[in-house]
Parts: C-alpha cells; sequence; structure tokens
C-alpha cells in the first residue's frame, strides 16, 4: 500500500515538472518574438529614413536632369551674349546640380547605413543620380572659360592726338587734285598779266568752286595788290597770294566746336545733320575718336533709323575707342525716340559729350523739318543741343550748296565739316560755304582713316592748296 502512494506523488511530481517546463519555455520564445518584432520596426524605421532621403535625391536629380540641358543652352547662350540673365541662370543651375550631386552623396550614405534593406533600392538611385549629376557639373567647370573664349576682349585703340593732324593731312590735301592755288600761282608769276590771265584767274577760281562773289572780290584785290600787279619776284606773289586767300577763308573766325568750349554745357550735344551718303556717320565716328583723343568721356546715339546698317556702323566705330552707342534694334524705329534715350543715357551717365547720328534720305522740306525739328525739340527735353554740324561732301560742289541750305533752314547749322577734302578739286567750297550760309568750317574730312578728320585751319588748308 505504501509503495503505492509513493509511487503515484512520484507520478504526480513528474507531470507538474514537465508542466512546469513547457510554461517556462513558452514565456521565452515570446520574448524572443517581441524583441524581434522591435527590431524589425527600427530597421524598418531605418529603412524609410533612407527612403525618404533618396526621394529628395531623386527629385534633385530629376532637378539636375532637367538642368543639364538648360545648363548647356545656358552656357551657349552665356558666349554668345555674355547676357546677365544667362549666366545667372547658369550659376543658378550649376548650384541645383551641385546640390543634387551632394544630396546623391547623402542618399547613398545612408544607404550605406542599412545595409539589410538596401538592396532593392540601390538601383534606383544609381542610374539616374550617377550620368545626370555629372553632366552640368562638368558643364559648370567648362562655362566660365566658354565666353572668354568666344568673346576676347575688343582691342581698345588710341585715337592720334589732334594737334598737328592737319600737318599730316597736308601733303594729302596738295596730292588731292584740289591745289587751285597752285594755278592760280602759276597764273599770277607770268610776267605783264593779260586781260585774258585774269579771266584766267576768275575761271580757276570758279572751278575751285570759290563761288561767284567771292572769285570777282578776289580778282579785285589781287589787281590791286603791287605785289602782285608790280611785276615783283614769285616769293612775293606767292605770299601775297597766300595773304587774300587766308582772308578770304576768315583767318580769325572761331572755329573751336561749342563742346571744347569753356562754360559748355556738360553733356554738351552735337547733332550731325546732312545729306546721304555725305559721311556723317563716318564722320560722327572720327569726331568720337577726336574728343577720347583730347581726354573727354563721349556717348552716342543712332538716330540714323533709316538706314538699317547705320547703328552697326557707328557701333563698329564706338567700340574702337570704348564709346557706348544708344540705338534701337528695330529698323525704322522713331528716330526722335532713339536721341531722347541718348540724351537721357548721357545726362544720367553725366558724359562730356553726346554725338546724335541722324539720317539723310529725305524726300523733301516738309519731312526734313518734322523730323529734325522733333529729334532736336525731343533731345532738349533732357539736355541743351550745343552744336548742329552740317556734313557737305566737298566732291559735290555747288551741288550740295543747294541741299546744305535746305537743312540750314530746317534745323539751324552751327558749322560745317567739309567730308571728302582729299578726293576734291572742289576745296573752293569752304569759302563759298561759309559765305552762303554764315556758318564756319569747323572741321573738314581727309580720307577714310579713324583719324582723318582735323580742325579746319584756314593757314594749313591754304599752304595745302599752294604746295
Ligand atoms: N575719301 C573720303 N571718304 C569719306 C570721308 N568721309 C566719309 N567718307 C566715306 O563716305 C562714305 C559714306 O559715308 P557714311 O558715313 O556712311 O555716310 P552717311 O552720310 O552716314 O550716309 P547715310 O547714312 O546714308 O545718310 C563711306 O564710304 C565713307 O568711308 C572722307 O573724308 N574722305
Amino acid at each position: 500500500m505504501l509503495a503505492i502512494v509513493i509511487g503515484v506523488v512520484i507520478v504526480a511530481a513528474i507531470i507538474v515538472g514537465i508542466i512546469w517546463f513547457r510554461k517556462s519555455r513558452e514565456r521565452g520564445s515570446s520574448q524572443t518574438a517581441g524583441q524581434a518584432a522591435g527590431a524589425q520596426e527600427s530597421a524598418s524605421s531605418a529603412s524609410a529614413t533612407a527612403t525618404s532621403v533618396r526621394s529628395v535625391a531623386k527629385e534633385a536629380a530629376a532637378q539636375t536632369t532637367q538642368a543639364g540641358p538648360s545648363a548647356e543652352a545656358g552656357a551657349t547662350a552665356g558666349a554668345e551674349a555674355s547676357s546677365a540673365t544667362d549666366e545667372s541662370a547658369e550659376v543658378a543651375e550649376t548650384t541645383e546640380a551641385a546640390e543634387a550631386t551632394e544630396l546623391d552623396e547623402t542618399a547613398a550614405q545612408s544607404d550605406a547605413a542599412v545595409p539589410a534593406k538596401r538592396t532593392p533600392v540601390v538601383p534606383d538611385i544609381a542610374p539616374v543620380a550617377t550620368p545626370t549629376a555629372n553632366e552640368p557639373v562638368a558643364l559648370a567647370e567648362a562655362a566660365p572659360a566658354a565666353p572668354a573664349e568666344s568673346a576676347p576682349a575688343p582691342v581698345v585703340e588710341s585715337p592720334e592726338p589732334v594737334a598737328g593732324r592737319l600737318t599730316r593731312l597736308k601733303a594729302r590735301l596738295a596730292k588731292s587734285g584740289n591745289p587751285f592755288g597752285k594755278a592760280l600761282f602759276n597764273i599770277l608769276t607770268k610776267d605783264n598779266l593779260s586781260e585774258a590771265d585774269w579771266e584766267d584767274v576768275e575761271d580757276t577760281l570758279l572751278l575751285a568752286d570759290v563761288g561767284a562773289e567771292a572769285s570777282a572780290q578776289l580778282v579785285d584785290d589781287l589787281r590791286t595788290d603791287a605785289r602782285v600787279t608790280g611785276k615783283s619776284d614769285a616769293a612775293e606773289v606767292r605770299e601775297a597770294l597766300r595773304d587774300k586767300l587766308i582772308d578770304l577763308v576768315g583767318r580769325d573766325t572761331d572755329r573751336s566746336l561749342n563742346a571744347a568750349k569753356p562754360g559748355a554745357h556738360k553733356p554738351s550735344v552735337i547733332i550731325m545733320v546732312g545729306v546721304n551718303g555725305t559721311g556723317k556717320t563716318t564722320t560722327a565716328g572720327k569726331l568720337a575718336r577726336l574728343f577720347v583723343a583730347e581726354g573727354k568721356s563721349v556717348m552716342m546715339g543712332a538716330a540714323d533709323t533709316f538706314r538699317a546698317a547705320a547703328a552697326d556702323q557707328l557701333e563698329t566705330w564706338g567700340a574702337r575707342v570704348n564709346v557706348p552707342v544708344v540705338r534701337s534694334d528695330k529698323d525704322g524705329a522713331d528716330p526722335a525716340s532713339v536721341a531722347f534715350e541718348a540724351s537721357a543715357k548721357a545726362k544720367e551717365a553725366n558724359t562730356d559729350v553726346l554725338i546724335i547720328d541722324t539720317a539723310g534720305r529725305l524726300q523733301n522740306k516738309a519731312n526734313l523739318m518734322d523730323e529734325l525739328g522733333k529729334i532736336r525739340r525731343v533731345t532738349e527735353k533732357n539736355l541743351p543741343v550745343d552744336e548742329v554740324l552740317l556734313v557737305l561732301d566737298a566732291t559735290t560742289g555747288q551741288n550740295g550748296m543747294t541741299q546744305a541750305k535746305v537743312f540750314a533752314e530746317a534745323i539751324g547749322i552751327t558749322g560745317v565739316v567739309l567730308s571728302k577734302l582729299d578726293g576734291s578739286a572742289k576745296g573752293g567750297i569752304v569759302i563759298s560755304v561759309q559765305k552762303e550760309l554764315g556758318v564756319p568750317v569747323k572741321l573738314v574730312g581727309l580720307g577714310e582713316g579713324p583719324d582723318d578728320l582735323a580742325p579746319f585751319d584756314p593757314e594749313g588748308f591754304v599752304d595745302g592748296i599752294l604746295a
């Protein structure tokens, strides 16, 4: 009996032991499962962070993809136009590209931090980020060099000093087929001048476009001068003739440009007028150089909107001596609006001189009056007009005189530029134009070279035509 009881107790103890062992095993495995779930959660959150960084990286990479071609376009535009807008666009695009690269690297680092979840995502990033991020960076590095290569700094010239220009050009004047003074001298040094010789003197003057009135006056003066009629030596005849010619040209006339006078307005405005083809644009360019040679600051206004190439021509002249040109990009724009803008800009920049080029091709006097009057009026809203220079082609002689009078009536001129005197046999126009228009010849054009414009000097001119 005792043995049976002991056996039952042992069996019960074994059963309790088994139950306890099982329960404790179950508790242990649920803890492990919880820990496993926690670990899984952290892994997912790390993965989420990585995914969000990647999505920023993707976005940046997408911007980079867009930035690629536009940066290229920007670089090209910058090279061609050196536009500030393009440059800043380029800078912005370049920054985006660099940021994209940076973000991409960050994303890659984050990925590296969660190797377990990274494997399926990496191929997503890699193909997008790598090629597109690198392209613009390469372009960005190349971009600053591009404008320097395609737009070399223009060479700025130093114009020839003004003093002595006419001396240099005197020889050209003598060779120009213009030495009517020399023809006169040859007649006047003959012995016993006959009436026919005096007629030859007058004809020579008329052919040289001295004008009827001035020619008759000169012949009278010479006939009464004992140094000429008294059959004295050649040197005396030459001296007498030289004196008379200088008097006729105007020995003491004030020929200085108003802009160069003490107390000139600043900016001092000069308007160039004249018939088409006389050399207005060329003279405006040469005149700018003349002022630059004197150390003055200059601006030009391209109000010749009639001839399409005139503004380009003026810009080329300006660029050579660093003189800015105000122009319209539209062909046939209102010349008065260009003059207005030019005078406003010159005033703002406080330049010493503003030179305004105008068109010469006007059908009739009413048109001319309207256009030139308007140019003058709108300019005067900003600045007073100190000078109106009429450019007269010396080769056209008396024909040009009629047109010159129309311009003088239309706008009122303060001086004449006699262009193309180097190729003219009609240098006498210097005398007749002054007599008929009542204004001095202030400048002469003696060639197509940039510095072939000189202040008119009566003695130098007479010496040139007597040589
Ligand atoms: N030989 C010589 N040629 C000159 C001189 N001045 C101007 N020219 C030439 O004359 C031609 C016409 O000059 P432009 O300046 O274009 O004439 P423009 O008056 O502005 O002409 P439009 O705009 O049509 O009214 C050009 O070939 C110039 O080189 C000069 O003093 N001597």
